[in-house]
């Protein structure tokens, strides 16, 4: 967008923008638990976290459900739809909510892609192949919206069908594949009387193979290309058996990191049922476009480097969304994603203030296309600097410090070369939420504590640079590592649906903080319009109010 067509921001004249950078701290996964033994939040030592929620511009934010555009309050909070909000400062239906009306509707059917890929393999006689993560966790995907294509396919009298599963065990509890293996198989069977050739074809870890994001490990992504596309991976009769067998022989894995495995024919000794050739069809079935982007590189990019594709089949690919408005990733999509404009990032832009957008590798992501409304680019690069820190591909459980550490260096470092300075830093600690991930407690208490530290060092320098610091997280995760009581009780490796906290320190304010003035139930949402306050600007009329007084 050229600079003359940018939507403008107009000042805020009972406020002034501090001299130094406001500093937006976004600790992953950090929500406000119960104080119970799996909250590990409040389990940690955390001096300058306690100290922030003291002040009197400390409050809680609602981070999940409809406050973040999910269709129901029982749905969690995750890093897209949170991280989203800050960003554009309104709630947009999301992903989740806008599959599931465009499957209820009618209108995915309706579309021209859809109809593009059935009658690519009406033509062609091969298989419509479905790729996806298979559970109800409703982050990336959910298993009704597989459900309903399959019945569609069937409809469509698509005679041969294959789905390729990656389970969970990060969204929904760690052990659980059997239960949406069970669903999934059960409604194949129903179809398969009717006289359709329709069967689980592959599978493994979600974080094992195919869902890598923000390049953190391509590794994972050739090794989904191997499965999926080649049929290459260790043969069982069934999925049931496969993820049976992979328990047995390793205790310590959860879902999430299972190996790769296809289903073979001749009771698993045979043939694999679906390796994807030419003339196939073949749909990405999650909505959600960090962990989505990689896979559709590997299938739609020509330029692709990445690895060896070969022999890379000619197939019509299409994704539940479109992943990267800016990258028209994937070409063809089945559902229009919602229509994220006008973000703070840009609107900022547009007024001449200078970003800084900082993370490490695993959620470098969230702090760029996500915050700016799920495109990769700047929106003016003069004025916009994005740092990623690499991350680690070891066990995270193991080095829960992550690379916060790392990532205030270089922030801290950036802040002080000399030349105009940041007007704003979008800042992201990983850790809460990573290592919450792992679903090991002692763990989460020192990727909590690592955070800590860095905050520390951030009011420091805020006060160092004349800055304001807002401290904040995009959903739980840390607050709560257990579900159940007593005998019942299970390890949860997934997010929380607790409030997250919210505090701003304004150095010069005789309170440490701005008074705020809170609507009936304040979340993320109001984040964007608070910050451009703190930076002299009102909000525009169609973002969710601003917190301050
Ligand atoms: O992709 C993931 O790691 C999880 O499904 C959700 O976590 P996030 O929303 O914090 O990225
Ligand atoms: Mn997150
Ligand atoms: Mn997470």
């Amino acid at each position: 967008m050229s600079a003359a067509s940018r939507p403008t921001l107009a000042p805020d004249p009972t406020r002034v923008a501090p001299e130094g950078p406001v500093i937006f701290a976004v600790m992953d996964g950090v929500g406000v638990g119960r104080g119970d033994e799996g909250d590990a939040v409040t389990a940690a030592l955390t001096p300058t976290l306690d100290w922030l929620r003291g002040l009197p511009s400390a409050t809680t934010l609602a981070a999940h459900g409809t406050a973040v555009g999910m269709p129901s309050d029982k749905d969690m909070g995750n890093s897209e739809v949170g991280h989203n909000a800050i960003g554009a400062g309104r709630v947009f239906e999301q992903g989740a909510k806008l599959v599931a009306q465009s499957i209820a509707s009618g209108a995915l059917f309706r579309g021209e892609v859809w109809r593009w890929l059935i009658e690519g393999v009406h033509d062609s006689r091969e298989p419509l192949h479905f790729i996806g993560l298979l559970s109800d966790g409703n982050v990336h995907s959910h298993i009704d919206h597989l459900l309903a294509l399959l019945d569609r396919a069937a409809a469509d009298a698509v005679p041969k069908v294959r789905v390729h599963i990656l389970t969970d065990g990060r969204d929904v509890p760690g052990r659980s594949a059997l239960r949406y293996i069970d669903t999934l198989e059960a409604a194949l069977a129903k179809l398969r009387e009717q006289g359709f050739d329709y069967q689980i074809a592959s599978g493994g870890g979600r974080m094992h193979l195919t869902m890598d994001r923000y390049e953190a490990d391509w590794a994972m992504v050739e090794r989904g290309w191997d499965v999926h596309v080649r049929g290459r991976a260790r043969k069982f009769a069934s999925a049931r058996a496969a993820v049976e067998t992979l328990y047995a022989e390793h205790p310590e894995l959860d879902d999430q990191h299972l190996p790769g495995f296809v289903i073979a024919d001749q009771g698993g000794v045979g043939a694999p049922l679906g390796p994807i050739r030419d003339g196939a069809s073949v749909v990405f079935f999650n909505f959600r476009g960090d962990r989505a982007l990689e896979i559709t590189r590997a299938f739609e990019d020509d330029s692709f480097t990445e690895f060896d594709r070969s022999p890379r089949p000619k197939v019509r690919y299409a994704g539940m969304m479109q992943y990267d408005g800016d990258l028209h990733l994937p070409k063809r999509f089945l559902t229009a994603p919602p229509a994220i404009d006008r973000s703070m990032g840009e609107l900022l832009a547009g007024a001449g203030k200078r970003q800084l957008a900082i993370a490490e590798t695993h959620k470098f992501g969230h702090v760029t296309y996500f915050w700016n409304g799920n495109r990769s680019a700047p929106f003016d690069p003069a004025l916009e600097r994005y740092i990623e820190v690499p991350s680690d591909a070891k066990p995270l459980e193991q080095r829960p410090w992550m690379k916060a550490a790392e990532v205030t260096d270089t922030l801290l470092q950036a802040l002080r070369e000399p030349g105009p300075g940041f007007d704003l830093v979008r800042l992201n600690y990983a850790n809460g939420d990573m290592v919450g991930h792992t679903g090991e407690l002692r763990s989460t208490i020192l990727a909590v504590e690592a955070v800590d530290l860095c905050l520390a060092r951030l009011v420091r320098a805020t006060e160092q640079l004349g800055g304001v610091l807002i401290v904040t997280a995009d959903h739980g995760n840390a607050d709560q590592m257990f579900d159940g009581e007593g005998e019942a009780r299970q390890v949860r490796t997934s997010h929380s649906l607790n409030p997250v906290p919210l505090a701003i320190y304004d150095p010069r304010e005789p309170r440490l903080g701005p008074a705020l003035s809170l609507p009936a139930r304040p979340g993320l949402s109001n984040l964007a319009a608070t910050t451009l306050s703190l930076l002299g600007f009102a909000a525009p009329d169609d973002y969710d109010p601003s917190l301050l007084a």
